[in-house]
């Protein structure tokens, strides 16, 4: 027997959930997860009955309310007006069509990709998908989990697979080991800032190197969180030991012998020696600081020491002019330094930053200081399973105690599609994946950061260096 041609981690899962090659590049794949939340999924779910049609494998798919729903505590799904029919309409299509509803107040209800790990929905070697751009965060854990449009979700739900072109493949491997202070997060935004916005465009992104075996799965899932702002549908990291203490013992893992079975295919996954990759990125990192963003894309991001740049150094006039938007939009000073910028709001949550361990980080930086008295900080926990977990350890009274709102699960600020926005005008650090004009509200100003920097801009009152907490 001639030995096999060296494939990707990406290549193996791709490649296992083949139905049809249909050629040209172009496959029917199986899909074995969906996930729907109370924008798309509630959408997708009504499109399919008004056809007249049904979910094909309802057991494998799985839906919560999270984008739509207030994160007041006590709330409701009627708390926020502008949501409830979502949220009423999510509950009803799900029961409907027998796929599991995750409802507010049960634990598993949260961000959409934040219950998936968590419930041990997603695990390595599957396809996943969800009407999201940031179903890449699944990806963490060895999966190919990508977000599709509205015509791929009612497919995907009618046939469990979708026709699909096959991606190229992009290895970005991180050199070196991030110094202190420096999480996931910041590589992320440094990673997109270094190669820009648009670069991850048709690929596939598995990210490997030391710092990322390092990494725990909650830090992978920051940073595939992040392949969609590096333009990518699709990041991944390939499976180990780490992620299989991970996946062991959640509600939907496989367990005794299915888990050893299991585990012992995820082993073969990772890219065999000498795979080709259509493209590799080596990122140092040694000298990475806590990174924020300055302007209105991801890729506008500096360590938290540099300065605002200046148009008039730009590498060309679309630079120049897009960064003079963005300056004005931002209301800040070309070539001011970034540290010492007052802000008003800061927000700890979203998909990218909302999990135990993200809490857990910036519960310790508070050490018994306070919120600055004009700022407005919240804490929005990913999930209820997360939110309780918080509270047994004492997190919520931590954040409470220092002058921080402990809210409800859910996506809240980061979108603004619940309502909950800050007013034209107001700076934001915030630990999501955004920081588009209007994102969280018309005229608003946001700063993406870690943890770790957005509790510094809240005790500081103004953008500050977390290492100096
Ligand atoms: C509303 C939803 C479809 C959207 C996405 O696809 O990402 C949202 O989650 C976002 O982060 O902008
Ligand atoms: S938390 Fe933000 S980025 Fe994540 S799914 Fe919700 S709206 Fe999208």
């Amino acid at each position: 027997m001639s030995e096999s041609k060296p494939r990707t981690l990406f290549d193996k899962i791709w490649d296992a959930h083949v139905v049809q090659d249909l050629g040209e590049g172009w496959d029917l794949l199986h899909i074995d997860r969906h996930l729907l939340h109370d924008l798309s999924g509630t959408a997708g779910l009504r499109d399919l009955a008004e056809r007249g049609m049904r979910v094909r494998n309802p057991e494998l798919a799985f839906s919560t309310p999270d984008h739509a729903v207030s994160s007041a505590p006590g709330r409701t799904g009627d708390t926020f007006a502008g949501g409830a029919r979502l949220y009423h309409g999510l509950k009803l299509l799900s029961e409907r069509s027998g796929v599991r509803l995750f409802d507010l107040g049960e634990p598993g209800q949260g961000i959409v990709h934040v219950i998936g790990p968590e419930l041990g929905i997603v695990q390595p070697g599957m396809t996943l998908i969800c009407g999201d751009s940031h179903t890449c965060t699944n990806g963490a854990l060895g999966a190919i989990a990508f977000g599709v449009g509205s015509s791929e979700l009612t497919h995907a739900l009618a046939s469990q697979t979708l026709v699909l072109r096959r991606p190229r493949t992009l290895r970005v491997v991180f050199e070196g080991l991030p110094g202190p202070g420096v999480g996931a997060k910041d590589l992320a935004l440094t990673l997109i800032a270094r190669l820009g916005a648009s670069v991850g465009n048709g690929f596939a992104v598995e990210y490997a190197g030391d710092a990322v075996s390092a990494m725990s799965v909650e830090q992978r899932m920051t940073l595939c969180n992040m392949s969609i702002e590096l333009g990518a549908r699709i990041g991944l990291v390939a499976p180990d030991q780490a992620t299989e203490s991970y996946v062991r013992g959640r509600p939907y893992a496989p367990d005794g012998e299915q888990f050893a079975k299991a585990a012992s295919w995820w082993r073969t996954l990772a890219s065999d020696a000498g795979a080709h990759h259509d493209r590799e990125e080596r990122i140092q990192i040694a000298d990475v600081a806590p990174t924020l963003t300055w302007g209105i894309s991801p890729e506008h991001a500096v360590s938290v020491d540099g300065c605002v740049p200046d148009p008039a150094q730009a590498r060309d006039e679309a630079q120049q002019q897009a960064w003079q938007v963005a300056i004005d939009y931002m209301g800040l000073q070309a070539g001011a330094s970034l540290a010492g910028t007052r802000v008003d709001r800061v927000f700890i949550g979203s998909c990218t930053n909302s999990r135990l361990s993200d809490l857990r980080e910036a519960a310790s930086l508070i050490r018994g200081r306070s919120v600055a008295s004009h700022v407005r900080a919240w804490v929005v926990p990913g999930s209820e399973n997360v939110k309780r977990a918080a509270q047994a350890e004492g997190l919520d009274e931590v954040f409470r105690s220092a002058g921080f709102e402990w809210r409800e699960p859910g996506c809240s600020m980061c979108v603004a599609a619940n309502g909950e926005q800050a007013s034209p005008g107001e700076r934001v650090v915030s630990t999501s994946n955004r920081n588009f004009v209007g994102r969280q509200g018309p005229g608003v100003r946001t700063h993406l950061a870690s943890p770790a920097s957005a509790v510094a801009a809240a005790l500081f009152g103004a953008i500050a260096d977390p290492r100096s907490l």
